[in-house]
């Protein structure tokens, strides 16, 4: 018999009030006006005047829902949307970050490129307040030799007590390449190079449902953890999407059932939908959201809107369904390039899966 967890959609129902979905409502207005703006500009070429007047509307409405959803987010404190927490300054880079995102000229190697940025910044927005006053020193080694070798001194922010006790939990397949980047931001701010243990759940959504129907299906059989080294710890799940909130919902409520008791958990995305962001925060307790960007709507296949399209797909290629690649495949396909920049984290999965 498989060992698998389903959770339905209707298991998210019930924990929204009616005011967010009063909130979520009010959203989805606004998105279906600026969606009907969208129809019109597709049918236009650039030249026609009638294509700026459209673009300018959507700006607008754009402007219109961006203070829409800080107003909502503002009100929730364990929600942290890098537009509205970081200052003015920071908010061009993370904006073009997701606009190459987004693109659908935007190629394998480029996406990684960006993704890699995208949580980079993520690791600042995380860890960033927790740094607090204190530095620790990095005292460089240069290739620079005449007349003497060189050393440079580097202060970087203190985080280790933030870190030091986490565990990079991965939500298969999208969230394997990102959990690497954010596992090697800690080994890198970290005084001791400290290299997250991985808790690997095999996870998936099943694609031929739509969101009021959605099913979540854990594959235990395909999963590698060790319950007993998640006790008390910080557990950090790094994705690039947040849709429904389902996945993550499934994957928690598992681990609480199984008597995991962590000490925070902290979800970090590049895009969440302000749905999603909602079902979590009301599903679970003890949990931060922290999204790069929020995006407004889902659509009926449970598909952010205006979203990235599918991220698993574009950080790994598609499987054909008949022939899933295994987790080490998945790795070793990634190539040299990666497998070198992430060493670490590539010995510590092998580990964890080959036991
Ligand atoms: O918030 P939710 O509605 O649960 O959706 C989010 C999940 O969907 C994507 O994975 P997907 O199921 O597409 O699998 P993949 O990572 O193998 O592509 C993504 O990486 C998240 O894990």
């Amino acid at each position: 018999m498989s060992n698998k967890i389903i959770l339905k959609a209707d298991a998210l129902d019930g924990y929204l009030t009616n005011e967010d979905k009063k909130h979520i409502d009010d959203v989805t207005l606004l998105y279906e006006e600026t969606m009907k703006q969208f129809k019109i500009l597709d049918e236009q070429s650039e030249n026609d005047n009638l294509y700026d007047e459209t673009k300018k509307k959507i700006i607008s409405l754009y402007q219109e829902m961006g203070d829409l959803m800080k107003d909502i987010s503002s009100r929730e404190e364990n929600l942290k949307i890098y537009a509205f927490e970081t200052h003015q300054t920071k908010h061009g880079e993370a904006s073009r970050i997701i606009a190459k995102l987004r693109d659908e000229k935007t190629g394998h190697e480029e996406f990684v490129y960006y993704t890699q940025r995208a949580f980079e910044l993520m690791f600042n927005l995380v860890y960033g307040d927790e740094a607090g006053k204190n530095k620790n020193h990095l005292v460089v080694k240069t290739p620079v030799t005449h007349p003497v070798q060189n050393y440079a001194v580097h202060k970087i922010p203190d985080v280790d007590s933030a870190i030091n006790n986490t565990v990079m939990c991965v939500m298969l397949r999208g969230a394997l390449l990102p959990s690497m980047i954010m596992s090697k931001e800690i080994q890198e701010y970290s005084s001791t190079g400290h290299v997250t243990p991985f808790a690997l759940f095999k996870i998936k959504r099943d694609d031929s449902k739509h969101e009021a129907d959605m099913e979540y299906l854990l594959d235990l059989d395909k999963s590698y953890f060790n319950l007993d080294e998640m006790q008390d710890k910080d557990l950090i799940f790094a994705d690039p999407m947040n849709a429904t909130g389902g996945s993550m919902v499934t994957v928690v409520k598992y681990l609480l059932d199984s008597g995991v008791k962590p000490r925070s958990i902290k979800f970090i995305n590049v895009v969440s939908s302000l749905k999603g962001a909602l079902q979590i925060l009301r599903a679970l307790d003890n949990i931060t959201c922290y999204t790069l960007w929020m995006d407004p709507i889902l659509n009926d296949k449970a598909y952010i809107l205006p979203g990235l399209g599918d991220a698993g797909d574009r950080l790994n290629g598609k499987d054909a369904d008949e022939y899933p690649r295994n987790m080490l495949q998945l790795v070793a396909d990634y190539g040299t390039n990666i497998s070198q920049l992430y060493r670490s984290q590539v010995r510590k999965i092998e580990e964890t899966i080959l036991g």
